[in-house]
């Protein structure tokens, strides 16, 4: 490995309407990745906005870019990175791309240099997570495009989760489907990564332990982690998969997916749509798909959405012990883990069994790590960090 010179390092983790940026600083002396600006790309196709914090968090811009929205990621793109390049000194340009990739499907174990190839793969794995991967390869395919000698990396959600064993990963279906790929892939990877490399930094010890991880975002899943590796998760073949999110389901009888095609007339393409947006806390509560509408409202559809969810969610933590053999610490992590205090109380008080229990005041206070009682099992509050992350391997791989 040589040393990667002086520039910046463009992260991107795109979605359909919006397109989360983070530019670090890279080859710096001793520190090798440091935070420069980062922010949001949002309401694209309505009322595109961007607002960039420096490292700072100082407000860099928080402007209406609907004078450059012509409806789509791919199609705002340049003007991003054209805005980006001008935030930049001369001393520092643009030296490379990471990008959050959702599926790397059975082959893609690793980050790794896109190349036209990889672009090709990477787009036929598309149906297999259609909210996610058409948007990360449209970003991809636009930054190529205005930038053909930007190197660009590939960082895949599923790929940590490649160490989980058969008898997790293997669902109960005829073989020659397990043999042709239709196995637990499982997502948020790039999340529980950073976990696991933060408690490795901060808690060695737990580190090397039995973890529980609830990545609790609008997208949510569990992971359990043994010595730092993946040995079970939540989610699935796709991102449907385990406890119920913003608009997807989690776990469901297949059964009721025959039922509608047969007796309500739905094709696939109504199926995936009603799984991808429409189920889940939406679906429940009929009111929205955020958790902070549906927390402290009394209507009781967002009552039982928030049981449902929080019961779901601690039954997880139980069954994902299972896997490991026990518990040594349970951490929450993503928007809904590390900002609704409500929320862990109520998965927290079902793991009273387990010997969990929150510390009141801890749980209430922002910004506390350890949440919980001296006698309990430790549980955590750690942001996550993706793009951190994906930074890390970008330069590893771009200094390679
Ligand atoms: N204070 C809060 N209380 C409860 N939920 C919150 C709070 N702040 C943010 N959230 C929830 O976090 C979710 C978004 O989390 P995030 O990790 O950013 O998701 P994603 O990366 O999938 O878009 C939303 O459902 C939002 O309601
Ligand atoms: C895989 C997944 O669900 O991602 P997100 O939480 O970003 O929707
Ligand atoms: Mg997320």
């Amino acid at each position: 490995m040589t040393d990667i010179k002086k520039g910046a390092l463009l992260v991107l983790n795109s979605g359909s309407s919006s397109v989360k940026f983070t530019v670090f600083q890279v080859g710096d002396a001793d520190q090798k990745i440091a935070l420069y600006f980062g922010g949001q790309l949002d309401g694209i196709g309505s009322s595109a906005h961007l607002k960039v914090k420096t490292a700072a968090k100082e407000l860099l811009a928080d402007d209406s870019w609907e004078h450059l929205d012509q409806g789509t990621v791919p199609a705002i793109l340049p003007h991003l990175l054209e805005w980006i390049e001008s935030k930049l000194p001369a001393d520092l340009p643009l030296i490379g791309a990471g990008h959050r990739v959702v599926h790397g499907g059975e082959t893609f174990d690793k980050p790794m240099l896109i190349t036209d190839e990889i672009i090709e793969k990477l787009t036929s794995l598309a149906p297999l997570a259609p909210l996610h991967q058409p948007q990360n390869v449209a970003a991809i395919k636009a930054l190529a495009a205005s930038r053909p000698d930007l190197p660009q990396v590939a960082c895949y959600d599923t790929a940590f989760h490649r160490t989980i064993p058969a008898i997790n990963g293997t669902f109960a279906i005829p073989k020659e489907y397990t043999d042709a790929g239709v196995t637990r892939y499982g997502f948020h990877g790039l999340s529980y990564e950073y976990i696991a490399y933060n408690l490795r930094q901060n808690k060695p010890d737990l580190a090397k332990g039995k973890v529980v991880v609830a990545h609790l975002g609008s997208g949510a899943s569990l992971a359990a982690l043994q010595d730092g590796v993946s040995i079970d998760t939540s989610m699935g073949f796709s991102a449907l998969d385990g406890i119920p999110m913003g608009t997807r389901p989690g776990s469901m009888d297949p059964g009721v997916l025959i039922y509608l095609m047969r007796e309500h007339n739905m094709d696939v393409d109504d199926l995936e749509k009603m799984l991808y947006y429409k189920c889940g806390i939406l679906g429940i509560s009929d009111i929205s798909n955020d958790m902070r509408d549906i927390e402290e409202n009394q209507e009781p559809g967002a009552v039982l959405a928030l049981d449902i969810f929080c019961q779901r969610t601690a039954k997880q933590i139980a069954s994902l012990a299972v896997s490991l053999g026990g518990i040594d610490a349970l951490v929450f992590t993503a928007g809904i883990g590390e900002n609704g205090p409500i929320i862990r109380d109520k998965v927290c008080a079902d793991l009273a069994f387990m010997g969990i229990k929150l510390d009141a005041e801890k749980n209430d206070t922002r910004g506390v790590e350890l949440i919980s009682t001296e006698e309990s099992v430790p549980v955590m509050v750690i942001p996550t960090d993706e793009e951190f992350m994906i930074a890390q391997h970008a330069v590893n791989i771009l200094s390679a």
